[in-house]
């Protein structure tokens, strides 16, 4: 190997104390503790592993996580009704609906229905309303946490190419368009795409989100690209990504890990969004930008 290794889990430490720094002062200004409200309906147990940490490091930082768990079989209208109540509760500043959702809801009604200014995921359309058109709004959690890592690592992406591989409103879409955002010349590739390997070889920078283990191959690469792979994969051998690890390192110029990668980043820019709404709903300014 070659590449070297970008350490998400310790930049996710990192980000974490900083925001547990600003707490003080906002309970100071407002009174309460920023809070985070997280949903969960039925009882996929990776989920349940998401949801306890998230609720253990929110905690961590000083601020309140309310969890909601509810039985799989949940009639919509009961989790639209409790959308609504968070909704309307001063003690929440960021609701969380933990995806997916199971089949007899739909994902779309449940989403629109949280307040764009507690939409922490930034998965309203309101907010990727906001991301393409440059307005401040919330920008959903992994393909922020993956640009916070591209700037630590490269500096100014001026004008660098970017291959986004995967086109989701979570992931592969956000993350084109804060590229966009930051004058990389974008390509975004998905399952129709002719030829995947021929935009990879000029990329500076790929991130793969595309949810197949070990999907990137090492000689689809340019000499010294810096590679994000979000993929989450549980197989036999344990965790994966997207990006066949091994033969991406020897050519990559450096690359996360999985786990210990972009994971680790979501939750910490959860609580990074979850003290921005606190902030914004209860009219008090940030000291300063995080
Ligand atoms: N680390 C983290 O915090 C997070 C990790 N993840 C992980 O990231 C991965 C992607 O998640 P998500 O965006 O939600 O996944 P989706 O399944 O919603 O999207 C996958 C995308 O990959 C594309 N794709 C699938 N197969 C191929 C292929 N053979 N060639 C090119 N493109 C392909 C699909 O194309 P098409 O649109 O044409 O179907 C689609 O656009 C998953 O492994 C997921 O577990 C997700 C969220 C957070
Ligand atoms: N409304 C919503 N928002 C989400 O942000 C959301 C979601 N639904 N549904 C599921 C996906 C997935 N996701 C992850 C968060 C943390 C890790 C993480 O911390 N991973 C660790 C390892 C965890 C492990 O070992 O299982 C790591 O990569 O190092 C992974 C994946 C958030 N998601």
């Amino acid at each position: 190997m070659s590449a070297e290794l970008i350490d998400g889990k310790a930049f996710a430490a990192g980000l974490r104390a900083r925001i547990a720094e600003q707490v003080p002062a906002f309970r100071a200004a407002a009174g309460r503790a920023p809070g985070l409200a997280v949903v969960l309906v039925g009882e996929d147990p990776a989920s349940a592993v998401y949801v306890r940490s998230k609720g253990r490091m929110t905690r961590e930082a000083g601020m309140e996580s309310f969890e909601h768990k509810l039985p799989a079989d949940t009639p919509q209208d009961d989790l639209v009704a409790l959308v609504d109540r968070l909704n309307a509760d001063p003690a929440v500043d960021g609701i969380l609906v933990q995806l997916p959702l199971p089949r007899h809801i739909d994902e779309q009604a449940v989403l629109t229905r949280i307040s764009p200014d507690k939409d922490v995921d930034g998965f309203h359309p309101v907010n990727a309303g906001r991301l393409v058109t440059g307005l401040e709004g919330f920008v959903p959690c992994t393909p922020l946490g993956c640009l916070m890592l591209l700037e630590d690592r490269l500096g100014d992406l001026s004008g660098l190419d970017a291959v986004v591989i995967g086109r989701s409103n979570i992931v592969g879409k956000p993350m084109a368009a804060l590229l966009t955002a930051k004058s990389c010349t974008v390509t975004l590739v998905h399952s129709r795409t002719r030829n995947l390997p021929h935009y990879l070889a000029h990329a500076d920078i790929v991130v793969a989100a595309v949810g197949r283990p070990h999907f990137v191959q090492g000689d689809w690469l340019k000499p010294g690209a810096t590679v994000i792979d979000v993929g989450i994969n549980r197989t036999d051998a344990g965790l994966v990504g997207d990006v066949d690890f091994d033969s991406a390192a020897s050519v990559a110029g450096s690359i996360t890990p999985v786990p210990g990668g972009v994971g680790p980043m979501t939750i910490a820019v959860l609580l990074r969004n979850t003290l921005v709404a606190a902030h914004r709903n209860a009219g008090v300014p940030l000291a300063a930008d995080i």
